[in-house]
């Protein structure tokens, strides 16, 4: 990995590198958008942002940025952070594992012997997470979890509404898989409203400079270098880059972590959001999506921005 003064001559072109490569890839066409959620279908697939923010604050980006889309899995990081806090790492644990799946994101599956779903990256995974969001009733529930996200993001966030009744009334597999947790007393009864705080953290709008600022707040220690304020404990930090690292991009995580080399998450609103340890966080938008529901050219950006940058964690730099 690049030391210190490495990075400080790295970050000087950084908004070059970045211009590169959104004129590089704006061109591309392959993908599709996200069409299972009916909302989802209607966004404009050109739209293409990349935005970067180090630890010390500075921003550097390019593109659509102020286009507000909703965060989808990318929350699934959020709001395990949230769930630890709530209930520390040994009880979360007992209810959701921290294995990759090498399956879809939406795939009906627990593990074998402990019932788990097997991480908290994946729906099943994601959803036993937020059944564990403490407050007295859904308003205090949903509150809670949006303050949890205005400490990442730095300003106020509110929910996509459209976006939210669209998945409510068309989302058939979560709930199956909320129910099928029910059956082996993973989740408590009241699935109703913790399949509702679900589908409402995935529709809380973002834009790809506040993925940006989360991820940088992840990688500052749990502190938004823009704020100043601590926005989850820093001992659940290694926890969630964990899981981010192993599971984070879905059945792609291993390839991911082979050639990127740095926790991310993505989502089936096209965007990937990606940490940078004590250095910066990385956000890509770009609706089009793999078969794997990744975005393909925030695929291809964070592949070449990690080998240009060297920022792969287990890179041993030429000159070291
Ligand atoms: N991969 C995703 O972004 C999936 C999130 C979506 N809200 C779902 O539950 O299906």
């Amino acid at each position: 990995m690049a030391t210190q003064g490495d990075l400080e001559t790295v970050l000087l072109p950084l908004l070059e590198v970045i211009k590169d490569l959104h004129s590089q890839y704006q061109s591309l066409k392959e993908g599709t958008v996200a069409n299972y959620i009916p909302e989802l279908a209607k966004v404009n697939p050109d739209l293409f942002s990349i935005c970067i923010v180090t630890v010390d604050g500075q921003i550097y980006e390019i593109g659509d940025l102020e286009h507000l889309f909703t965060i989808q899995s990318i929350s699934k990081v959020f709001a395990y952070g949230l769930a630890l806090e709530d209930h520390g790492r040994d009880y979360v644990l007992t209810r959701v594992g921290v294995e990759p799946t090498g399956d879809a994101f939406n795939a009906i599956i627990l593990d074998e012997q402990s019932n788990r779903p097997l991480n908290p990256m994946v729906n099943a995974g994601a959803i036993a997470t937020t059944s564990l969001i403490k407050g007295a009733g859904a308003t205090e529930r949903l509150n809670r979890m949006l303050d949890m996200f205005k400490r990442y993001i730095g300003h106020d966030v509110f929910v996509d509404i459209s976006v939210f009744t669209s998945e409510r009334s068309t989302g058939h597999r979560n709930r199956a898989m909320a129910h099928l947790m029910l059956n082996f007393g993973m989740i408590d009864q009241n699935i109703e409203e913790s399949l509702d705080l679900y589908f409402q953290q995935c529709a809380v709008m973002v834009n790809c400079r506040d993925l940006a600022v989360m991820a940088a707040t992840l990688a500052n220690k749990g502190i938004n270098p823009i704020t100043q304020e601590q926005a989850v404990k820093k001992t659940y930090i290694k926890d969630i880059l964990s899981v981010m690292y192993t599971c984070g991009m879905y059945n792609f995580a291993g390839e991911w972590a082979y050639k990127v080399g740095i926790p991310a998450k993505s989502g089936v609103c096209g965007g990937i959001l990606a940490v940078v340890p004590q250095k910066m966080g990385i956000a890509v938008f770009s609706p089009p999506l793999d078969r794997r529901g990744n975005s393909v050219r925030g695929v291809k950006v964070c592949e070449e921005l990690s080998q240009r940058l060297g920022l792969h964690l287990f890179e041993c730099s030429e000159k070291g």
